[in-house]
């Protein structure tokens, strides 16, 4: 312990301070939280944090920020959410950003928000362990870098930012290993000019499948969806507004249930009966289902017109792969040039973190639901696990931020004032 109070009294004449514990440990003191993950969560976690006069350290396993939105996804993307309900805290968007921005100029507005903040995240760093210990007090991070050298971080607050969409979900099916033909993630895709006059089969209709499609089609392929359930598909814009706009905005005068069933009767007038096409409804309304299990709505940009047109077709359930063909549950069976298979992510938490009390080890997501997944015991936070999007990740940030502000600060008073006193004692 006589070495952390050394430690402590060294943070509060430099607060910025990281230094070399051991040269040949590799291990490093962090005085204030490390953070893992520089994605939009962490970054924001970061700004807040230095807002609130906290220093961090980000560890992130890629080479460059944002990395979910630079390297694992397709050109076409833009934020489906209005970008108000996009930003981060304490930075807004250009003016002169379009309501819904491309990819490439999220990924600009996040560069510069790493900018503004002073944010320079340790890269290359893959964090594969995180543990309390109990005998210090103090989280022990493990990362190993690019060249399998490995690292030791150790610190007083862990800030988990590692995403809800840190891996790529590929499910088993029967054959698949057989398959002559390509078979990629949507974490893959880039474009479907690579797919021109090829049959493509798209696996799972979530936002993903449904605009990886309508890529194909924009670039003369030939997709087929498999839809193994109901999903509900919302136009992304109605009556001149955006529809989470327009939600958010009914939200705060009427129930949820009658928001929803609003929303089913506008998507109805403006989409048809989207059963018709292939696309059952669940029984349970778009934003209630959200709320109760994070399954996002289909915004559509596009894609139903091209489900309707035939241009897109729709399958049941795979029932097993071949070379070159696929069996579905119906027992039809089709060809196909290549596979994507949009089936989703998951967070990888429960890989790397030992802690059993705060994040559940089925899903890798916080026990307690939005507003409250955000703090556990110990100086454990996690931020952007709230199946609310970015606006989740901001509410997450803030909350964070303040609180081991408050601590902080109490800290800092307490060591400079016994460090006063025993200035005062000294003869
Ligand atoms: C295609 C797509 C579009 C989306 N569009 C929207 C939208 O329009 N609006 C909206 O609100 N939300 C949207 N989302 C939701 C999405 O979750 C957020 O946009 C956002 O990227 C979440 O930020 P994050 O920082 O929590 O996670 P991420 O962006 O995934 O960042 C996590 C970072 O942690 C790093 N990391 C992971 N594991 C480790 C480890 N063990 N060690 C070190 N580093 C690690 C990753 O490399 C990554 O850089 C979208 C998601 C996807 C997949
Ligand atoms: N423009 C934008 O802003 C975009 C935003 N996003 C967001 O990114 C996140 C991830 O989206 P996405 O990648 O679409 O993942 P999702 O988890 O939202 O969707 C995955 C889909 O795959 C289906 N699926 C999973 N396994 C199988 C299987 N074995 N066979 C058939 N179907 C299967 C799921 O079906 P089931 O429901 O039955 O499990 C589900 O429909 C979401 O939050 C989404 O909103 C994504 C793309 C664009
Ligand atoms: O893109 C996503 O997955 C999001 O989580 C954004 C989002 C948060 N709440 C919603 C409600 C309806 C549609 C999208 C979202």
């Amino acid at each position: 312990m006589d070495n952390l109070r050394e430690i402590q009294g060294k943070m509060a004449h430099d607060p910025h301070c990281v230094f070399s514990y051991s040269r040949y440990r590799r291990q490093v003191w962090v005085p204030g939280p490390v953070i893992v993950g520089a994605g939009p969560s962490g970054l924001a976690a970061a700004a807040c944090l230095k807002e609130n006069g906290v220093p961090s350290v980000v560890l992130e396993r890629s080479n460059c920020i944002a990395s979910l939105w630079q390297l694992k996804t397709y050109d076409r993307l833009r934020l489906h959410l209005p970008k108000k309900f996009c930003e981060l805290p304490l930075m807004p968007f250009p003016d002169d950003f379009p309501t819904y921005p491309t990819k490439q100029q999220f990924v600009e507005y996040l560069e510069a928000y790493a900018k503004r903040f002073r944010i320079e995240p340790v890269f290359g760093q893959s964090v594969e362990r995180g543990e309390f210990d109990e005998s210090v007090g103090m989280w022990r991070v493990k990362s190993v870098g690019m060249k399998g050298e490995e690292m030791e971080y150790v610190c007083r607050w862990l800030v988990v930012a590692t995403g809800e969409n840190a891996e790529a979900v590929v499910p088993e099916v029967k054959g698949m290993g057989e398959f002559c033909g390509e078979v990629k993630h949507t974490s893959e895709y880039k474009s479907g000019s690579v797919y021109e006059g090829k049959k493509v089969l798209v696996v799972g209709c979530g936002n993903s499948g449904m605009e990886v499609c309508l890529d194909l089609c924009n670039h003369n392929a030939n997709p087929s969806l498999v839809v193994r359930d109901a999903v509900h598909v919302l136009p992304r814009d109605m009556l001149g507004k955006s529809t989470f706009g327009l939600s958010m905005w009914l939200l705060k005068w009427f129930p949820m249930r009658l928001v929803d069933r609003f929303l089913l009767i506008v998507s109805w007038l403006i989409l048809g009966n989207t059963a018709r096409f292939g696309l059952d409804r669940p029984v349970v309304g778009p934003l209630e289902l959200k709320n109760l299990s994070g399954k996002t709505p289909v915004l559509d940009v596009g894609a139903l017109a091209k489900i309707k047109k035939g241009d897109i077709k729709i399958l049941p359930s795979i029932e097993r792969i071949g070379h070159h063909g696929v069996q579905f549950v119906n027992g039809k069976i089709e060809n196909f040039d290549a596979i994507i298979l949009a089936t989703g992510y998951k967070s990888n938490v429960p890989y790397w973190l030992k802690e059993k009390e705060m994040f559940s080890d089925k899903d890798g997501f916080p026990r307690r639901p939005f507003p409250n997944g955000w703090k556990g015991a110990d100086g454990l936070y996690a931020v952007g696990f709230t199946k609310r999007g970015l606006l989740g990740a901001s509410a997450d940030a803030r909350r964070i931020a303040e609180d081991i502000g408050k601590c902080w600060k109490a800290e800092a008073n307490h060591v400079v004032t016994t460090t006063k006193r025993s200035f005062s004692l000294q003869p």
